[in-house]
């Protein structure tokens, strides 16, 4: 029995969605822009030759329609597609749920881009229930700016910051000394309780350690309070029919470790990356190992830091030897996106935009998988490759997979 790979890019979109108009995101582009903007600034072209050959080049010029520098690359020689989004969000846990079979077809809940941001009653509930005084912050904001600006005044008063983005998210940064990283969690636990009237989706503890605005950095202890998905995933029904479902970095928070067998947590991309191959080597038959490459996104794309991003790619792409190495012959390596986040783009929100859909095992042949109409179509495809009975969305292209060699 095979294993299946499953790498997130958080936040790799390759151009923007059919429906972006309604965000705002016409013309984003999180892969072409970062690779233009990274040629203007270095006069050199992002050079990607494992993931161009799994097909991602091909996949970004069909779905974003404009070109863009990059080294030379050879023919796709993987499955290679890409897919829009039908949720009604573009945040991180309505990307996930997709991909394993479940859409978010409500709307979420989000606060407003007014300060104060959240409601008064909201805040008032927090304080009683937590013992505080107040919040500092109340705004929508980039993690690491508030905490240059408020970090200081934090240490100060005692006092969480708490911000909110384009996102259904109530976020809390806080230092992890002088408040203390369980005090986080437990004011983190607290809040997530009293956010279920508001149908938000995330809380989420930013711990920071640094002694002034000059040195906070924010650390890799940082802990997602999700809701539940809306209905059984993908990785529920792999689980209860006895497969085994291996998260690596943020998944398993993601689904409010709900069809999660086992988890392992890294900070960065080459150590997220260690931890994937490490299962590969070790992980039974029947197995998912599911990696959420969050540093993309959290790093670079909200950063809106194009060279940085640039560079992270092409470090990534060095290390997919080594995990295609670590390989059965059986087993089948996805890899998708659960948003974009161009950063070339005004502000510092997601983006809406395609995701890749690219799928490589050792005997595979070049397939172009088109345009696939949701990310569930990833999930119908696990679904089929595990024999579990059908998801209600998503076409799978397991069969695609094994198309003969010309
Ligand atoms: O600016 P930071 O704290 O990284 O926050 C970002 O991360 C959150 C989750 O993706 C988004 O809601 C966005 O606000
Ligand atoms: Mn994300
Ligand atoms: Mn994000």
């Amino acid at each position: 029995m095979a294993r299946a790979i499953i790498l997130v890019m958080d936040s790799f979109g390759i151009g923007h969605a059919p429906d972006a108009d309604k965000f705002g995101d016409v013309p984003a582009n999180t892969f072409a822009h970062l690779a233009q903007y990274y040629f203007e600034q270095t006069q050199q072209k992002i050079s990607l030759p494992n993931l161009a050959s799994m097909g991602l080049v091909d996949a970004c010029l069909a779905a974003g329609k404009e070109t863009f520098p990059i080294e030379n690359y050879g023919l796709s020689q993987g499955a290679y597609g890409y897919a829009a989004e039908i949720s009604s969000g573009k945040d991180t846990p309505s990307g996930h749920w997709e991909m394993a079979g479940v859409p978010v077809l409500f709307d979420w809940g989000y606060f407003p881009k007014t300060v104060p941001s959240f409601p008064k009653k909201l805040i008032e509930s927090i304080n009683n229930a937590t013992g505080f005084a107040g919040v500092l912050g109340d705004c929508h904001a980039s993690g690491t700016d508030i905490i240059a600006k408020l970090g200081n005044e934090h240490i100060k008063t005692g006092l969480p910051i708490c911000y909110t983005s384009a996102d259904s998210v109530f976020q809390v940064a806080a230092h992890e000394e002088h408040f203390g990283l369980d005090n986080l969690y437990s004011y983190c636990e607290t809040v997530r309780e009293l956010l279920d009237d508001y149908n938000i989706g995330r809380v989420i503890a930013r711990p920071f350690i640094g002694e002034n605005s000059d040195d906070f950095v924010r650390t890799g202890n940082r802990r997602d309070y999700s809701v539940l998905p809306p209905a059984p995933t993908v990785l529920d029904k792999f689980c209860q029919a006895g497969g085994h479902v291996i998260s690596v970095g943020k998944i398993a928070d993601i689904f409010a470790h709900q069809g999660i067998s086992e988890k392992t947590k890294a900070t960065g991309i080459d150590a997220l990356v260690d931890a994937t191959i490490s299962h590969l080597t070790s992980a039974q038959d029947n197995s998912l190992i599911f990696t959420n490459l969050v540093n993309f996104d959290q790093d670079f794309g909200h950063r809106r830091d194009a060279v940085g991003y640039a560079k992270a790619l092409e470090a990534f792409d060095k290390r997919l030897p080594e995990i295609f190495a670590a390989m059965n012959n059986d087993d089948v390596l996805f890899l998708t996106a659960d948003h974009g986040c161009d950063p070339t783009w005004h502000g510092n929100d997601h983006t809406r935009e395609y995701v890749p859909m690219l799928a490589y095992h050792h005997d595979i042949a070049s397939v172009d998988l088109g345009e696939r109409s949701t990310f569930a179509d990833l999930g119908q495809t696990i679904a089929e490759m595990f024999n579990l009975e059908k998801l209600e969305y998503g076409q799978s292209f397991y069969k695609n997979l094994f198309k003969k060699h010309n």
